[in-house]
């Protein structure tokens, strides 16, 4: 369904160039529900939009539905749909309207893009809201709205870039639920973005972490965790005995990446409900005192900070906001 190879894109904004994407490969089968996970300004929606036509590439090129990027981007239009961060709907539009004018956008007539919207409202839990003004409807109607818009002309293969951001947990786990099921009812090949580490677990078939425009890894959630060796341990400890409570976890069978911030100690262990009680022990024979303590299989966070040196929330909390630049000319 999409087959990249050395797709990069460069911004020149003010004298300053950013390499927001330098040559990533990417591959995605039919059917698959892909997960794109990135920190902010990892490069994850310049990807998005090279590959749905919306931005031109600087180097590199891409086969998207079957269809050359390059060669025939009217013809890869045609094949996806897109839904961007945000969505596109018409405050003052009813629901009915919005639906019908993306159908006959795509040159359905009136009455297939009625029949078409009716089983999409369906499926998204939207019926009954016809008459009803988009700005009335709740954020997670509305971001179901955005993705019946983009599946109107039957694409086999969505683009969702950040679809859940703003939502509520409940609404947020709710879409996942829409989006699981889109995927099994309508056999459509799902490829999206996002920074949350939960939902690219529990929602992702396959997952393709980016980070500074490049591309550091690629596997199922499960499998980019057996990266990781053995349990995250974090105790807290009074300051005062911090190195001392370090030197004696990393005592521990297999202890590893130590690392101390103020009174928390953080290491990994192969088994972290063996080494508890005997750290436990250790620390109450010197009279430590441990505060807190957490252990933890490994998590996403922890596969990046493996991959990358920091933690996804670190990385997210240093990223810039884009600088912007007049992109009338990079339409494609
Ligand atoms: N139009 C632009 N002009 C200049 N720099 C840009 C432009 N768009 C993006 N960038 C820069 O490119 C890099 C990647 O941005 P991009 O929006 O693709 O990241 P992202 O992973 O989608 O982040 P987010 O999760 O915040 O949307 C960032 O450094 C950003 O500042």
């Amino acid at each position: 369904m999409i087959k990249a190879r050395g797709l990069a894109r460069r911004f020149t904004a003010r004298g300053r160039t950013v390499d927001a994407v330098k040559g990533v490969d990417i591959d995605v089968e039919a059917g698959e529900l892909v997960g794109f996970l990135g920190p902010n300004g990892a490069g994850k929606t310049t990807t998005l939009r090279m590959l749905t036509t919306l931005l031109k590439p600087t180097a590199g090129e891409a086969m998207v539905g079957g269809v050359d990027l390059l060669k025939d981007p009217l013809g890869v239009r045609k094949r996806i749909g897109y839904v961007a961060q945000g969505g596109g709907t018409a405050p003052e539009s009813k629901v009915g309207e919005e639906i019908e004018l993306q159908g006959r956008l795509y040159g359905l007539s009136k009455a297939d893009a009625r029949a078409r919207g009716a089983e999409l409202t369906g499926q998204l839990d939207l019926s009954g809201l016809d008459q009803r003004f988009t700005k009335t409807l709740s954020g997670g109607q509305r971001r179901r709205l955005d993705i019946a818009l983009g599946l109107i002309h039957s694409p086999g293969l969505i683009f969702l870039d950040e679809p859940t951001t703003g939502l509520d947990p409940q609404s947020r786990a709710n879409l996942w639920e829409h989006i699981r099921r889109l995927r099994a009812e309508q056999g459509v090949t799902v490829f999206l973005t996002t920074h949350y580490l939960d939902e690219a677990d529990s929602l992702s078939d396959r997952l393709i972490v980016i980070d500074n425009g490049e591309i550091v890894a690629e596997g199922s959630p499960d499998a980019l965790k057996e990266r990781v060796s053995g349990d995250g341990v974090v105790v807290g400890v009074p300051r005062e005995s911090v190195s001392r409570a370090a030197e004696i976890a990393g005592r521990l069978p297999g202890a590893h990446e130590m690392s101390i911030v103020d009174d928390t100690i953080r290491f990994r262990v192969p088994r972290g409900d063996i080494a508890m009680p005997e750290l436990l022990r250790a620390l109450d024979a010197e009279s430590i005192a441990m505060r807190s303590m957490e252990v933890h299989r490994p998590t996403l966070d922890d596969v990046f900070f493996v991959l990358t040196g920091r933690s996804l929330r670190d990385a997210e909390e240093g990223a810039q906001a884009p600088a912007q630049e007049k992109e009338a000319a990079d339409v494609a």
